[in-house]
């Protein structure tokens, strides 16, 4: 007989997109593709699609924390990741909670601005993640934008990219992966700093599509997920590249802006990876 919860399971903890293209439902999506059993604490709540973001609203601390308690009194979470987490007071909710109960390696994606341009996460909040959760994180997935912010500097090329990982590392991350969707190259080129100090970088082509939306949320994810299955870190990272890159390549026609990525593609064979 199979022992309970010997299947792989992970948690995010994050924010709804009624769109369905990002945050949790990403996340849900990403990691069932990956072969892990997910589960969700909801931190808060966005009226979205891929126009943008209408509207949100986090959500009543008690009930954070009741998911919490839920999720940890019934399952084996393996490998965990957050995401939206709006405001400085949820931050640290998130981060009591992480301290209180094992959920494995964390991997901390700190969601701060849609592409819509909408703010996910208030100042007050960028800060209550570098001084308490960035500590916790066995692996940090910044966007350019949001490393700039962590690392406070500019970001103009490859050399910055790696100064940038240097100083988020310093904060108390063990690993750092800066995503370069939001350079101006032809290239994307992902760095990636591992703990023991080595770096190397990811790149691939460009898609030439506007439809993006969730990118970050599916590469944390799919690395969530391969951390859960057992991989080691460098392992899971390059897994997740492919996994993203498949899913920008292949479009489907869903929305009428930034539209969400096609996650059965990875499985489907749909990663020719040219470079
Ligand atoms: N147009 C694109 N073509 C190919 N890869 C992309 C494109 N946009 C983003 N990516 C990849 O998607 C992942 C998420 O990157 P990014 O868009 O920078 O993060 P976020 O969604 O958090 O803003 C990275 O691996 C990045 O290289
Ligand atoms: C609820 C929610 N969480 C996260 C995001 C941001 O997702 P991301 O992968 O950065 O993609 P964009 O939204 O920037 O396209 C979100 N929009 N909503």
């Amino acid at each position: 007989m199979s022992e309970i919860n010997s299947f792989p399971q992970t948690l995010t903890i994050a924010g709804t997109d009624s769109g369905g293209g990002a945050g949790i439902m990403a996340d849900m999506k990403t990691m069932q593709e990956c072969g892990a059993f997910s589960t969700a604490v909801i931190v808060a709540v966005t009226a979205q699609n891929t126009l943008g973001v209408q509207d949100f609203q986090a959500l009543d601390p008690k009930l954070i924390n009741e998911q919490f308690s839920s999720i940890n009194g019934d399952f084996k979470i393996r490998a965990c990741k957050t995401g939206m987490l709006a405001d400085a007071e949820h931050v640290s909710i998130v981060v009591d909670n992480l301290k209180k109960y094992d959920f494995g390696p964390l991997v901390l994606d700190p969601v701060m601005i849609a592409k819509g341009g909408a703010q996910l996460l208030s100042d007050e909040g960028i800060n209550t993640i570098k001084n308490d959760l960035v500590k916790l994180s066995e692996l940090i997935t910044p966007n350019i934008p949001e490393a700039e912010r962590l690392a406070d500097c500019e970001i103009k090329n490859k050399d910055d990219m790696l100064l940038a990982a240097k100083k988020i590392k310093e904060m108390g991350a063990k690993n750092v992966l800066i995503k370069g969707g939001h350079s101006e190259s032809l290239e994307v080129n992902d760095l990636v700093l591992l703990d023991d100090e080595s770096h190397f970088w990811m790149k691939s082509k460009r898609v030439d599509t506007i439809r993006t939306h969730g990118t970050g949320d599916t590469i944390s994810s799919a690395i969530v997920s391969r951390l859960a299955l057992g991989d080691d870190m460098k392992s899971a990272i390059l897994y997740g590249k492919d996994f993203v890159e498949a899913a920008i390549k292949n479009t489907i026609q869903v929305g009428h802006g930034h539209g969400p990525l096609n996650h059965w593609a990875y499985n489907a064979g749909g990663n020719n990876n040219e470079i």
